[in-house]
């Protein structure tokens, strides 16, 4: 569903392979994290995502057209731009899932994505291999960073599946897994988009920084300066009339 209150919206993500797609850094020269939330409908990726960026459960929603929204966060002492893409409710059909275009440019132009189902809808938990399996077909080659949110833990009383399934799942998937209340609970979403922030954040820092870093701290060998070199060929000049003279 899509937030009808209280929220700045970015009407158009970078399509992948552009120059704003491709960096990584933000508003202000920011580290930049793009974060896709996908599930089946009515799971409450919308709640999600709103509970996220402004602590507040609103509970009112309208149908999720793909809106994308902006906040910072600090992850370990840095301050990172992090932009969250809420996305349309995945259908499932016999033959699998039908994930449309906007849907697959949303996730290829994520750095991490949040796979989330309902713990009283057993369809959106069947959903999660094969959509986890969708977004590494479409990173092919990284090892895109996930985590499973299985939401609405507050509604035990109506639960379709065992939240521990989750965790299982998240396990063989290698994936992080939060069970969660959107509308109960702002600190364990606030913690399942922090731990894929800083998953991302992780991959980003270039793998050579380290290294540089260590090799620039090594004094080079001073290159001789042109004076000291002129003073070493008279020295040795001097050296060599000396003993040109006393043959
Ligand atoms: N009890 C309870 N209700 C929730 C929770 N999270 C979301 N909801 C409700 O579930 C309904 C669906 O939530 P949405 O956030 O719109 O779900 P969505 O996945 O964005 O739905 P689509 O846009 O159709 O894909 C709304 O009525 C929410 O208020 C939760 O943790 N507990």
């Amino acid at each position: 569903m899509r937030l009808i209150q209280n929220m700045c919206t970015i009407a158009e993500y970078p399509a992948p392979g552009s120059a704003a797609a491709a960096g990584c850094l933000g508003a202000a020269g920011r580290r930049l994290v793009k974060i896709a939330v996908v599930g089946a409908s009515g799971v409450g990726k919308t709640a999600l995502v709103v509970r996220f960026l402004t602590k507040r459960f609103i509970g009112d929603y309208e149908r999720n057209a793909g809106n994308l929204y902006t906040r910072q966060v600090q992850i370990e002492g840095e301050t990172l731009a992090i932009q969250v893409q809420d996305t349309p409710g995945i259908q499932i059909h016999e033959n699998g899932l039908s994930c449309n275009e906007q849907l697959n440019r949303c996730i290829r132009w994520a750095d991490a994505v949040v796979i989330v189902f309902s713990i009283t809808d057993h369809k959106s938990y069947e959903l999660i291999g094969q959509l986890h399996q969708h977004v590494q077909q479409l990173h092919l080659g990284t090892r895109l960073p996930v985590v499973v949110v299985a939401n609405k833990a507050d509604l035990l009383h109506i639960k379709q599946v065992d939240p521990q399934l989750g965790l299982q799942l998240a396990g063989v998937l290698g994936c992080s897994f939060y069970e969660v209340s959107v509308s109960e609970n702002y600190n364990d979403v606030y913690n399942a988009f922090h731990i894929l922030c800083k998953e991302v954040s992780h991959k980003q820092q270039p793998s050579g920084t380290p290294e540089r870093r260590r090799t620039s701290l090594i004094p080079r060998p001073k290159s001789p300066n042109m004076q000291d070199l002129k003073r070493r060929f008279k020295q040795a000049l001097s050296a060599k009339v000396r003993t040109v003279t006393s043959v």
